[in-house]
């Protein structure tokens, strides 16, 4: 009542939604910031080592439900908002997602700064404050449109402004030497300004700060040239400066290219190394040489790794130390972690862009690459600069103490593949830590009926040391216990029906498989693998519709980047197929498709504990780890998936019986890609997927003309193995139907799933991170 009266200015009488929303954020907020500021205090008292993480990317969601429950406040919070009348689902889903990301490597930053402060890690996330996340999805005649999306058209209730805290970043310009010295003269220059938001972490013992810069103006306002009436012109240093923090790219895995890109990449980096030397100066005195003592900062893959020749500048040009103390200094503060090995993914700016947009940094990257030749005998392929472009993975490598990959499988790949040469100069360089999820949003919060049956069953104990799931694995074999789980996926299984009905008129039975795939659409991810096995089902469905069919609701939820054709070809293709499915007649008692449009965060939350089906189909050796199959195995949904990145360690964890794989493995997928004509060989052998191709050459799924250069590429590219996965893949969704059926064994193994899922929470990825690369 304090903050709708003082803060928003508002009787209860008057208060919208939005208002009670902003009370009831304001009332946690001034509860976090207690930790918060004894947290900062206690590390520069004891000048503790701090870890900085730099993300272009931080796919936070929303922020009050996951405060609430880390201040333990849920029950009181559930009373208060009662007592005033108020609906707790309805204030909670006023809030907008902070959609500062694409996918997992954005979500994977979040997790990492919720279990930081749980962990209790001096730590500072640093990013950009776009002004616009990650594009809003809907659908048009079954296609993918993009708007913009607005999370900052009114007030956020969860950041603090210091405007002391901005820093000058410079681009273009030229380089002049001055009595021996390099000196960068800039050609235009923004003004990095500083956003704060606490991260509070479970049971609000500390919370540390993820700082947003925001892009400004050096100078405002042109005042002669709008006195002049040219009012554009008078407003174009603004416009200019803004367009740095706009918007987010749209692309997962795809490396952008564009100038503008660069930019909000060293726009970020500059900020962040400014803003770090200027603490350690602080804290620590001018003495640089102390810099890796105090400071372990992780590049979250290459989009940060300007930040090697930028320190070195700072170092050098600003702080006057030579360059071979201020590369010794870089390479023992910097790490750099890769999270994919896709070609078309891997950063490579052109020498001309790199040397127009930052020339002193061109500069500095060449005499990293000839002290790296000079110091390692001068071997091929492992130069930075190669054929006019600079391999930002190179450089990250070569200026990295630490370099890590997400999954055992792709760690491995990492070393035998795209590192194979670095990993010959350098090897104990590369390490495995393999990604987590923090079991506080994505279990406790998402999941309460789960939540409370864990509480009832093995103590509170999970939600801070998520090892102690082990407990469960005796009530595997408990009846009673199983009954009480079956119950709790049923209540969020019911909820996502009643959603589903409401939002799309989906009429879903609650005791249909939930087989859900939900990421970015990529073909590597293989979603036109899941419809195509769905096409193959219906039809098989028709030919016996009195055969015992187990019913099943296929769920897809992702995002397409805008200019990424054939993932927006095969939205348009579930969405042709799930309107043909579900009108019929005879098949739709037992299969359904939904597709809800504007996958997210929070969509996230309510699909996943309502899932018994978890897809985790990759081309194996594509997908690096994967996070959402963590998210899936803690909620009890079954994974049906291939050995690839941490699905791997998910199944030697819960299992070869809990666990439902199929399709080649990744050294097999190689020599099946190399041969001519697989996808015709293998489609030729398989029934099921030729008659799904020619169900939607024929027309019936929308108009067929829309999907011959998607049936083309299948028949004679097929660059993922649909095709030579398709009858493995057939054959374990017809197992996967069989085991439903026996309730009491699909329990048994959700709870099995449930019990080994304690090396997923990313408090375990952190003490890694901690024990070997920060040392802190
Ligand atoms: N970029 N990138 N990489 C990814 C994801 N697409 O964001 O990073 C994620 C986080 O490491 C991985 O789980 C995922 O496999 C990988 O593809």
């Amino acid at each position: 009542m304090y903050h709708l009266t003082h803060t928003q200015g508002r009787g209860p009488e008057f208060a919208t939604v939005f208002d009670w929303r902003l009370a009831v954020s304001y009332t946690i907020r001034d509860l976090i910031v207690t930790p918060w500021m004894a947290g900062h205090r206690t590390s520069r008292d004891n000048k503790l080592k701090r870890v900085y993480y730099l993300s272009m990317e931080f796919l936070i969601g929303r922020i009050l439900g996951d405060a609430i429950i880390n201040l333990g406040l849920d029950h009181q919070m559930d009373e208060a908002l009662e007592s005033l009348g108020l609906n707790r689902t309805q204030i909670l889903e006023d809030e907008p997602d902070a959609a500062l990301g694409n996918g997992g490597l954005g979500r994977l930053a979040a997790c990492f700064m919720e279990s930081l402060s749980s962990l209790g890690v001096p730590a500072f996330g640093y990013g950009i404050r776009y002004e616009h996340g990650l594009f809003r999805q809907r659908f048009a005649a079954g296609q993918q449109v993009e708007t913009p999306e607005d999370w900052l058209n009114q007030p956020h209730p969860w950041e603090f402004v210091r405007v002391d805290y901005s820093y000058t970043i410079g681009f273009k310009g030229e380089v002049e030497t001055v009595d021996g010295h390099s000196v960068w003269l800039p050609g235009e220059s923004v003004v990095a300004r500083a956003y704060d938001t606490p991260v509070i972490g479970w049971q609000a013992n500390w919370a540390n700060t993820l700082r947003l810069w925001g892009a400004q103006p050096t100078n405002l306002f042109d005042l002669h040239r709008f006195n002049a009436g040219d009012y554009a012109a008078a407003a174009e240093p603004e416009a200019l400066a803004r367009t740095l923090s706009r918007v987010l790219y749209p692309d997962d895995t795809t490396d952008q290219g564009k100038e503008l890109r660069l930019k909000q990449e060293y726009f970020l980096t500059s900020a962040a190394l400014q803003d770090i030397i200027r603490r350690f100066v602080a804290e620590h005195g001018e003495d640089l040489a102390h810099l890796p003592d105090k400071v372990a900062i992780q590049l979250n893959d290459t989009h940060p790794a300007i930040a090697g020749p930028e320190l070195i500048r700072l170092l050098m040009d600003e702080h006057d130390l030579p360059f071979a103390q201020s590369l010794d200094l870089a390479r023992r503060t910097l790490n750099y972690t890769n999270h994919t090995l896709l070609p078309e993914a891997l950063e490579r700016w052109s020498i001309w862009l790199m040397g127009h947009v930052l020339p002193r940094h061109l500069q500095i990257i060449r005499m990293i690459d000839e002290d790296h030749r000079k110091s390692t005998g001068r071997p091929a392929n492992v130069s930075i600069i190669d054929h006019d472009e600079v391999r930002m993975g190179e450089l990250a490598f070569i200026m990295a103490g630490k370099v890590n990959g997400v999954s055992a499988l792709h760690t491995d790949l990492v070393r035998s593949t795209v590192f194979a040469d670095l990993h010959k100069l350098h090897p104990d360089r590369i390490v495995n830590l393999t990604n987590g999820v923090t079991p506080r949003r994505w279990l406790r919060m998402s999941n309460p009926p789960l939540a409370r049956l864990l509480d009832k069953t093995i103590g509170t104990g999970w939600t801070g040391d998520l090892d102690l799931l082990k407990g469960l694995a005796p009530y595997a074999d408990d009846g009673g216990f199983l009954d009480e789980l079956r119950a709790a996926k049923r209540q969020n299984k019911v909820a996502l029906s009643n959603g589903l009905l409401a939002d799309l008129g989906i009429n879903a039975d609650p005791e249909a498989i939930f087989d859900v795939q939900v990421k970015r659409m990529h073909e590597y991810k293989r979603q036109l693998l899941n419809i195509l096995e769905t096409i193959a089902l219906w039809h098989r469905i028709h030919e016996s519709p009195n055969g015992d069919w187990t019913p099943r609701l296929k769920i897809f939820g992702g995002k397409a980047a805008p200019g990424y054709w054939t993932a927006k070809t095969i939205i348009h293709l579930i969405n042709d197929v799930a309107k043909t499915i579900n009108d019929d007649p005879v098949t739709s008692q037992f299969l359904k498709i939904a597709y809800p449009p504007n996958y997210n965060v929070s969509m996230a939350e309510k699909l996943i504990p309502a899932a018994d089906l978890s897809e985790q189909i990759s081309t194996a050796g594509k997908e690096a780890s994967g996070t959402g199959n963590m998210k899936f195995t803690m909620n009890g949904a079954l994974t049906i998936g291939t050995l690839d990145g941490a699905n791997v360690e998910i199944r030697e964890l819960v299992g070869p019986d809990n666990f439902f794989l199929f399709g080649l493995t990744a050294a097999e997928a190689e020599t099946e890609k190399a041969k001519p004509g697989h996808a015709r060989a293998a489609i030729e052998k398989s029934d099921d997927m030729k008659i799904a191709l020619q169900l939607i050459a024929e027309g019936r799924f929308g108009r067929p003309e829309h999907y011959y250069a998607l049936l083309d590429r299948t028949w004679n590219d097929d660059p993922f193995l649909v095709a030579s996965d398709f009858d493995s893949y057939y054959r374990c969704q017809r197992s996967v139907d069989s085991a439903y059926a026996d309730h009491g064994h699909w329990d048994r193994m959700s709870a099995l799933n449930i019990a080994s899922s304690g090396f997923f929470s990313s408090d375990r990825t952190i003490r890694g991170y901690m024990e070997t690369i920060w040392h802190v």
